[in-house]
């Protein structure tokens, strides 16, 4: 917990983004999307949907759904992406570019998470729409866990740094990449030392809990997600990163709903819930580090400087008040169970 007596009664940051976020689709989409557009202005919406959104058409109709559900009098951008496969073709690049609202392409390997059934088996397979990404300044946001069945689940990350992206950054150095929600200390060594673009976003939940959280008493399915937690070493370094004042960590909450039969099951799937409060969730994280100084430019500025895109304006404020969250939370015909459910925290946003 916090010590109190030196923290501020508030913060005041500007208005964050989150780069990376879970909205779904339909009736789950119009639950979640008002906790996302309540704290964020803009977030990298992802593609993993049932069907994967895969072409430039399928995202500017996908964004027009998502603006359809947004409440009325809630401003909020959502900035698309494409669901890469083995079979994109560099043509659909250029189209998502001329598009105007897809900001990156997202690598799924195959099986690594929840809907990668469609993502790519071997990058080989997807060099000249790569290239094409380079060409035309695509940022390209990888999931980077490699699927072998050799490799230990806890592994899988460090494993994809040496077999995926090395060889990646020299084929394409200049093409951008973000290090999707960066769980080891291997990754986040990896990109603060790396040449060239590239940055990494960090969630709320990795920089608050190690993976001893999956296991308290008791099997517990809201804190599994992937990639899963992992020791306390690489939990420090992570805070490191993200409070590190290095502008390539930027927030992306992983925010992933499911709804409670999902997680609560024999095979629960992936996925931490944290819309509602991510921000409380991150200040929090950053008070324990001694450093809501740095907050704002890890929640408001580094990310929006990658991505070539304006800071927002307008402003946030956290409370340092305790409240509790619910235990859960309506989504379409079902429920789900937000991260912390029934736990008291310490950050209110206002
Ligand atoms: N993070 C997760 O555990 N789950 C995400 C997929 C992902 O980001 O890998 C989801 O879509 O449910
Ligand atoms: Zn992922
Ligand atoms: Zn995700």
């Amino acid at each position: 917990m916090s010590d109190f007596e030196t923290l501020p009664d508030s913060i005041t940051i500007t208005r964050p983004d989150d780069w990376h976020l879970h909205l779904r689709d339909g009736a789950t989409l119009a639950s979640v999307l008002p906790h996302s557009a309540r704290q964020f202005g803009r977030a990298i919406v992802m593609p993993n949907l049932k069907p994967p959104v895969t072409t430039a058409a399928a995202a500017v109709a996908y964004r027009d759904r998502i603006l359809a559900a947004l409440p009325a009098g809630m401003a909020f951008d959502p900035l698309m992406t494409l669901y890469l496969t083995n079979n994109t073709p560099p043509d659909e690049i250029v189209r998502a570019q001329e598009s105007g609202v897809v900001h990156a392409v997202k690598l799924y390997p195959a099986g690594a998470t929840t809907n990668s059934d469609a993502g790519v088996t071997d990058i080989a397979n997807c060099y000249k729409t790569l290239e094409k990404m380079q060409e035309v300044g695509m940022p390209f946001l990888v999931h980077g866990e490699v699927t072998d069945h050799d490799i230990d689940l806890f592994d899988r990350e460090a494993v994809f740094i040496e077999r995926v992206m090395r060889p990646l950054r020299r084929d394409f150095p200049a093409l951008k990449i973000v290090f999707e929600h960066i769980t080891t200390k291997d990754a986040a060594q990896y990109v603060a030392e790396a040449e060239g673009p590239i940055a990494a976003t960090i969630t709320a939940h990795h920089l608050l809990y190690n993976r001893n959280e999956i296991f308290k008493g008791g099997i517990r399915p809201h804190y599994y997600c992937l990639p899963v937690l992992k020791r306390e070493e690489h939990r420090l370094a992570l805070v490191t990163a993200a409070t590190s004042g290095d502008e390539r960590f930027f927030l992306g909450t992983d925010s992933a709903p499911h709804a409670q039969g999902a997680k609560e099951a024999a095979c629960g799937c992936a996925g931490c819930y944290t819309a509602l409060h991510a921000m409380e969730l991150y200040t929090e994280a950053f008070a324990r580090a001694g450093a809501l100084d740095k907050l704002e430019a890890f929640s408001s500025f580094n990310g929006p400087d990658f991505y070539d895109l304006p800071r927002n304006t307008g402003t946030i404020t956290l409370k340092r008040e305790q409240w509790t969250l619910p235990d859960l939370l309506p989504m379409a015909d079902a429920q789900v169970v937000p991260l912390n459910a029934g736990e008291t925290i310490n950050w209110k946003m206002v």
